[in-house]
C-alpha cells in the first residue's frame, strides 16, 4: 500500500482567532481575511503552527489539539489549542489544499507521539542552536511510528472532533486518491498561477472532471462555478452563468443589463467573485459574453477584462453551438475573448470511451468527416441488440418535445397506477431556482416497468453511478426497486442535493435520484455519459449535434444508430478555423490574445482528409 505523501505544510485562508478565558469563554476574537498557516518544528522537534497575517502573528504549540474537520470540503475547519487557550476557525480555504494540510497535520501529530522527546531539563541545558524549521514531507519513519501507535488510547473526544491517531492511520494506509492526468495537471497549475485559462478537447477528455479539481484548489467564497445550461451546471455543482450574472435573459440593452446587475445581491456577488468558472462555453454566444464581460468591468469599477476576475472557461466548440444564430455566433469571435488573453490547452486523452476504433470514429465525426468505412460501421449498429434484462436503450432525440412525448406515452402505456414522488425543497419558494440547476425534477412519475436513469453516484464499484440505466421492478415500502444494467437491484432511496446560490445561501432538494429514460433530447444530454443509447439523427439541425449524441455512449456495443446518413454530420467552418489556430500550439501555453495567427494551408487537425471535411461544411451551408 502507498502512504499518502502530502507536502502541504502551509496554507492560505481566512480565519477567526478566539482567545479564551480559563473558564472557556471567549475574551477576544479577531477576524482575518487573509492569513497563512504553517506547520513548523523547533530544534527539539516540538510541533507548532504559525498563524501569520497583517493583524496577528501567533506561534501555537501543537499539543493535545482538538480538530473539527467535518466541513473541510467546504473549506472550513476548527483547530482548538487548549494549552494556548486559543481556537482557530479556518474558512475560505481551497478545499483540496485544506484536506491535504489537515492530513499532514494528523500524520505529524500522531508520529510525534512516539518520537523521542527532550525533557524540560534537557531543553534548559541544551547547547543546540535555536531554530524553527518547516516540517519535512511525510516519510517512511512517520508511517512506521503511526503503525505503532495504540489508537484506543485516545477515546474521549469532544463532539464531532476527530481522533488524530485514527485519522493518521487512515491516511497512511489509504491508496492515493484517483487523480488527474499529467495533461490535466498542466491546466490546473496554470489556473493556480492566476492566469485566464481556456481548455478544450473532444467529448470525454475530462474537462468537467478537471473542473472539479480546479474548484477544489480555489477559495470557495471567491469562486463561482457556472455553466451555460442548467444540466451542465448541475454536473459541476454550480449555477447557470445567467443566474450568476444577474442580467435577466441577457437580451436587454447594455444599460438594462447593468441596471439589473446593480441589484444589491447581484452586485455583491460580482464584487466577491475573484475566480469565475464557465463550463460548456460553446453554448455562450458572442454578444452575451461581451455583455457579461462589460457588466463585470462596470460593477467592479475595474477596466481589466471581467473587471480583474480570473476567468476559467472550458468546453468543446465542435459540440453544440449557442442557440442564437448571429453573424458573430461564437464567443471566441468577440473582442472580450481576445482581451482575456486566455492560456489555451487542448486535452487529448479520452476517458469516456476506451475502444480505440470508436474513439477514432468520434474524432472524425467531430470534425465533420465521414467516410464509407465509418458510415458502414454506424449503419451496422442499427440492428444491434443492446438491450438486456428488460432495460431498453435510451433514445436521443433532436428535439426536446419529441423526447417528452416518448417518455409520457411510454409511461402511459404501462399497466398499473402512476406513483408520484414529490421533492422536498428548502428553503421554501426556491423550486424555480432549483429546477434551473438540477437534473433531478420536482415531481417524478413512476410505474413498474418504467425505464429510468440514476442521477447520483451511489456505489461506484457496483456500477450504481450517475447515468446508469435501469428498470423499475417493484415498489417496496413505497420506494422503487430498480434493476440496473450491471445486474444489481437497488431499492432507491431519497437523496439530497445541495447547491449554493452566488449569495452563499444553501438550497437543498430531497428526491429520488431517478429520471425517466426512454428518451432524452441531445441538447439535454450534452455533458453526460450514458450506458445504452439509441440515436435517430433524421432531424439533425445543428453542427455538432450528431457528434454530441454519439459521444455520450461508452462503446459501440451499447449503441444503436437508426438510419445513419453522412449528411447528418457536419462541423461549423468558423469553429474549424478557430481550432486550426489552436492546434498549431497544442498543449502549449498560448496567450492567443489579439494576435491573429496566419495559418499554413494544410491544418494539423486533419492533414489527409481535408476534402471530406470540406464536403460536410458545404452541405451545411447549402441547408
Ligand atoms: N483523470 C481521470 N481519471 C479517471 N476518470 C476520468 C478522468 N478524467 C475524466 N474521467 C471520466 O471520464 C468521463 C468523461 O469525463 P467528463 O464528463 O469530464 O468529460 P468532458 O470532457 O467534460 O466531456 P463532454 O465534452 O462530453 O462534456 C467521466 O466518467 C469522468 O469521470
Ligand atoms: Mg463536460
Amino acid at each position: 500500500m502507498t502512504a499518502v505523501i502530502s507536502n502541504n505544510s502551509n496554507i492560505s485562508c481566512s480565519c477567526s482567532i478566539e482567545w479564551l478565558s480559563a473558564g472557556g469563554t471567549i475574551n477576544k476574537s479577531v477576524k482575518v481575511k487573509t492569513c497563512s498557516l504553517q506547520i513548523v518544528r523547533n530544534e527539539f522537534r516540538d510541533l507548532f503552527m504559525y498563524v501569520q497575517s497583517k493583524e496577528v502573528n501567533q506561534k501555537l504549540l501543537l499539543k493535545d489539539v482538538v480538530i473539527h474537520k467535518k466541513f473541510a470540503n467546504e473549506g472550513k475547519a476548527t483547530i482548538m489549542f487548549p494549552l494556548s487557550k486559543i481556537n482557530l476557525l479556518i474558512n475560505n480555504a481551497p478545499p483540496a489544499l485544506l484536506i491535504s494540510f489537515l492530513k499532514i497535520l494528523f500524520i505529524k501529530l500522531c508520529s510525534a507521539k512516539s518520537s523521542p522527546k527532550a525533557s524540560v531539563r534537557e531543553k534548559l541545558l541544551s547547547t543546540k542552536d535555536r531554530c524553527v524549521q518547516e516540517i519535512s514531507p511525510v516519510n517512511a519513519k512517520d508511517v512506521n511510528r503511526i503503525k505503532a501507535v495504540d489508537s484506543n488510547s485516545n477515546l474521549k473526544r469532544p463532539n464531532q472532533s476527530v481522533d488524530v491517531d485514527l485519522e493518521a492511520k487512515r491516511h497512511c494506509s489509504e491508496a492515493n486518491a484517483p487523480s488527474i492526468t499529467d495533461e490535466q495537471k498542466r491546466v490546473l497549475h496554470e489556473v493556480q498561477k492566476g492566469c485566464n485559462v481556456f481548455f478544450t478537447g473532444s467529448a470525454g477528455t475530462g474537462k468537467s472532471y478537471l473542473l472539479q479539481s480546479i474548484i477544489n484548489v480555489l477559495p470557495p467564497e471567491m469562486t463561482v462555478a457556472t455553466a451555460s445550461t442548467g444540466s451542465a451546471a448541475c454536473l459541476i455543482g454550480g449555477v447557470t452563468l445567467h443566474s450568476f450574472a444577474g442580467i435577466g435573459d441577457g437580451e436587454g440593452s447594455l444599460a438594462k443589463c447593468l441596471q439589473l446587475a446593480k441589484r444589491p445581491n447581484v452586485q455583491q456577488n460580482w464584487r466577491n467573485c475573484k475566480h469565475l468558472i464557465i463550463d460548456e462555453i460553446s453554448m455562450i454566444d458572442s454578444e452575451l459574453f461581451e455583455k457579461i464581460e462589460w457588466v463585470a468591468r462596470q460593477i467592479r469599477g475595474n477596466d481589466k477584462p471581467f473587471g480583474g476576475i480570473q476567468v476559467i472557461v472550458c468546453g468543446d466548440f465542435l459540440q453544440l453551438p449557442p442557440v442564437k444564430n448571429s453573424k458573430k455566433r461564437f464567443c471566441f469571435m468577440s473582442e472580450s475573448w481576445d482581451k482575456c488573453n486566455f492560456t489555451t490547452f487542448v486535452l487529448k486523452q479520452v476517458h469516456r470511451q476506451n475502444d480505440s476504433q470508436f474513439i477514432s470514429i468520434l474524432n472524425k465525426m467531430r470534425l465533420g468527416e465521414v467516410n464509407p468505412e465509418l458510415t458502414k460501421i454506424l449503419q451496422d449498429t442499427a440492428t444491434q441488440n443492446i438491450e438486456g434484462g428488460g432495460i431498453l436503450a435510451t433514445r436521443l432525440c433532436c428535439y426536446t418535445k419529441e423526447a417528452k412525448e416518448i417518455n409520457d406515452s411510454k409511461l402511459k402505456s404501462l399497466p398499473g397506477n402512476v406513483k408520484v414522488f414529490e421533492a422536498t425543497d428548502s428553503p421554501e419558494g426556491v423550486t424555480k431556482l432549483l429546477d434551473d440547476c438540477m437534473a433531478v425534477e420536482k415531481q417524478i412519475f413512476l410505474k413498474e416497468g418504467a425505464q429510468v436513469m440514476l442521477l447520483k453516484n451511489i456505489n461506484v464499484s457496483n456500477g450504481l453511478v450517475n447515468g446508469a440505466r435501469g428498470v423499475v421492478q417493484k415498489f417496496v415500502n413505497g420506494t422503487p426497486v430498480v434493476k440496473f444494467l450491471s445486474g444489481i437491484s437497488y431499492n432507491v432511496k431519497e437523496e439530497k442535493w445541495v447547491t449554493k446560490t452566488p449569495q452563499g445561501m444553501l438550497l437543498t432538494r430531497k428526491q429520488l435520484p431517478l429520471k425517466l429514460a426512454w428518451a432524452f433530447s441531445i441538447h439535454k444530454s450534452q455533458g453526460l455519459t450514458l450506458d445504452c443509447v439509441e440515436i435517430c439523427l433524421n432531424n439533425t439541425f445543428e453542427a455538432g449535434q450528431a457528434y454530441v449524441a454519439l459521444s455520450r455512449a461508452k462503446n459501440l456495443k451499447r449503441l444503436r444508430v437508426i438510419g445513419f446518413h453522412p449528411k447528418q454530420v457536419w462541423a461549423n467552418p468558423d469553429v474549424l478555423k478557430f481550432y486550426k489556430r489552436i492546434s498549431l500550439y497544442q498543449n502549449e501555453f498560448i496567450p492567443l490574445g489579439k494576435k491573429k495567427l496566419s495559418l499554413p494551408v494544410q491544418s494539423k487537425l486533419n492533414p489527409s482528409k481535408g476534402s471530406i471535411i470540406q464536403r460536410n461544411i458545404l452541405l451545411k451551408s447549402r441547408k
